[in-house]
């Protein structure tokens, strides 16, 4: 299969470039950039040299959907908004890492992203991919949404507990905590080294851009609305995510019982794994891997829940999800070219 990479000078372009280059499925590999066309990826990123050489590509929608079987937009948002239109009717599935194609409703796009949202009919082509929870709908796809990182982590350790409905619906409250590749790769003044390091900030309170896109799914599985409490904060490392999330259950259960739970879903699930009650996950459990892994326990005394969800931002929150989409919209096995174990320490 052919695949082409749009964004690939950044760092979910990198890590996309780095996966696919082992993908045993992948012959050939395209690299487009809007900035530094001509210019030779292995030069420009001497960590990536020793094999073949890529020249980076002007973007040309035409050629691009007849030339390549799978194209991974991973520009920053607004840009899919505008390319995706054009990639469509071609031969070339899109794989959308951005958050333009997520949300179903253009006037919450345009709410929360502050942007034009992308034309009625491109959302609607676009199947949300979250491999765990949507898998037949994305083997019949012709365009994937990738979820977002933070939505990755909030969604997988949701699902079971909102999908058998035994939480209180006002009673979601989602603390999570990211590393600054999460902003990408350009500096702005909270990532800045003097500023991030050795500090721990809060940001985008009651405004983060992937509230509607949590709540849209948890609807699609409750059938009714559930707004949460969604707070973010930039933690000074490089890469993970870990969400910390609070429900109260509408009737009492023991942490062995939500045990079982989980694994009812994602025992046959490779990429999510369940702790044995009692031990919870750390991000540099996951690091530079697909997995997501979840702890789940609750407090007797007040009936609250607490689910611990952990994620490489750039790996299962954006790159390696975006090939495990691949696997399944060309009917592979959806670990196919996905290393098993976290890089460590
Ligand atoms: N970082 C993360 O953890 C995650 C990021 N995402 C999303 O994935 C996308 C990429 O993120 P990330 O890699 O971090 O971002 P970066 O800022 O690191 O890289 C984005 C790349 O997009 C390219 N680009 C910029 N403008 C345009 C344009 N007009 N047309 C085409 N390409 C353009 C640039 O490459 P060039 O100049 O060579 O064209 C740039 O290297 C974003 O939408 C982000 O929100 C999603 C999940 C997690
Ligand atoms: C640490 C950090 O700044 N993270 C980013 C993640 C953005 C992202 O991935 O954006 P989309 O999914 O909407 O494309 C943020 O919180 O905005």
């Amino acid at each position: 299969m052919k695949a082409g990479i749009v964004g690939a000078t950044g760092y979910g372009g990198m890590e996309l470039f780095r996966i696919l280059s082992t993908h045993p499925q992948i012959s050939q590999i395209m690299l487009y950039s809007s900035s530094r066309a001509g210019e030779v990826y292995e030069e420009m990123f001497p960590r990536f040299a020793g094999g073949s050489r890529h020249e980076l590509q002007d973007l040309d929608p035409e050629k691009m959907k007849e030339e390549q079987d799978v194209l991974f937009l991973a520009a920053p948002s607004g840009v899919s908004s505008e390319l995706t239109p054009e990639l469509l009717g071609g031969k070339a599935k899109i794989i959308d890492v951005s958050g333009d194609l997520r949300l179903r409703d253009p006037e919450a796009y345009q709410q929360w992203y502050k942007k034009p949202p992308a034309p009625v009919e491109t959302l609607q082509e676009a199947v949300y991919g979250l491999p765990e929870w949507n898998s037949e709908a994305i083997r019949a796809a012709g365009v994937i949404a990738n979820p977002g990182c933070y939505p990755t982590a909030s969604l997988l350790g949701l699902g079971p507990v909102i999908s058998e409905n035994l939480a209180d619906p006002s009673s979601i409250v989602i603390d999570a905590k990211s590393g600054v590749s999460g902003a990408g790769k350009n500096a702005n003044p909270l990532t800045h080294f003097a500023h991030a390091q050795e500090n721990f900030q809060i940001y985008k309170v009651n405004q983060h851009q992937h509230i509607p896109e949590i709540e849209q799914q948890l609807s699609v599985w409750s059938g009714d609305t559930r707004p949460v409490t969604f707070s973010t904060h930039l933690v000074p490392m490089t890469k993970g995510i870990m969400a910390t999330i609070y429900v109260t259950l509408k009737e009492e259960k023991t942490a062995e019982e939500l045990h079982s739970l989980f694994l009812k879903y994602y025992e046959s699930k490779p990429f999510v794994r369940v702790r044995r009650p009692g031990e919870f996950p750390a991000t540099k459990d996951v690091y530079g891997s697909n997995y997501c892994d979840i702890g789940v326990t609750v407090d007797p005394r007040t009936n609250r829940v607490t689910i611990v969800s952990v994620i490489d931002n750039l790996m299962k929150g954006a790159a390696s999800q975006a090939v495990q989409n691949m696997n399944l919209l060309f009917q592979l096995d959806e670990r196919t070219g996905l290393a098993p174990h976290p890089v460590y320490p």
